[in-house]
């Protein structure tokens, strides 16, 4: 069967672009697999090998649905957030996603709260409400805790990147705490997207973490989560 190419994928023309400027001549594996998943707003597990181009993975469809989405809304909200585990992979996160959004900077704002060091300097970027905020546990619970970030009305996808490190590096117990504010409303899908390369037992890993909260509930996880995962785990 013939590689699927990006154009193929019903990408907006401004997406296409820029990963025609970036050189991209076709999707990796792990994105051939999870951009059509995550346009079609399923629940992504994804685990594939360093550089494989996971970041885009995720990036692409959550940019081409914010796109899609900002033809019927105007009113600007935080609707993604993506949580990582350090401040480099912070900033690696926004260059990519500023990269695929050269021709539509004006449309979608990302802001990477995870690196720097005074929080005081943040809060006027949260106030503008980027669409995507990039940040550690950590530091999203300093906000929520400070009022300066709202995400319940409006959180629509939460990416988990690099979940393994996320947990070995003592996360934990703050994503649980994130929990305790009740970021989602239930009564609205959302899709996460958790990028981890070495996952054993997908419904353990998720349970243990309280991850089946996080989601919804645990009927909401098993189909979605578990049909992301089992065509990506190969990868
Ligand atoms: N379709 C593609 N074609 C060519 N290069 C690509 C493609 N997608 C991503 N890349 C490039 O591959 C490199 C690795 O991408 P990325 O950082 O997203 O991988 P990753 O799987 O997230 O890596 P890590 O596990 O280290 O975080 C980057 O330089 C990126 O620009």
């Amino acid at each position: 069967m013939a590689a699927v190419r990006f154009h193929e994928l019903g990408l907006d023309d401004r997406l296409l672009k820029a990963v025609a400027d970036l050189g991209w001549e076709k999707p990796t594996l792990i994105q051939e697999k999870a951009i059509p998943l995550g346009m079609e707003g399923k629940d992504l597990l994804a685990r594939a090998r360093t550089g494989s181009g996971k970041t885009a993975a995720y990036s692409i469809p959550i940019i081409q649905s914010l796109l899609q989405s900002k033809m019927t809304v105007s009113e600007q909200a935080v609707r993604v957030l993506i949580l990582i585990p350090t401040k480099e992979l912070g900033h690696q996160v926004q260059q990519m996603v500023r990269q695929l959004t050269t021709y539509c900077a004006r449309d979608i704002k990302i802001a990477d709260i995870s690196g720097q060091a005074d929080i005081s300097a943040q809060r006027p970027i949260l106030m503008e409400k980027p669409d995507i905020v990039v940040g550690t546990p950590s530091r999203v619970l300093i906000h929520i805790n400070q009022k300066t970030l709202c995400l319940r009305e409006s959180l629509q996808v939460l990416v988990i990147d690099e979940a393994d490190l996320i947990f070995s590096f003592g996360f934990e117990d703050d994503l649980k705490s994130l929990l305790c504010f009740n970021l989602l409303r239930h009564d609205r899908p959302l899709h996460p997207a958790i990028v981890k390369p070495h996952l054993k037992n997908v419904p353990d890993y998720l349970s243990t973490c309280g991850l089946n909260d996080l989601l919804g509930n645990e009927s909401r996880i098993s189909p979605d989560v578990a049909q992301g995962a089992a065509s990506l785990a190969k990868y």
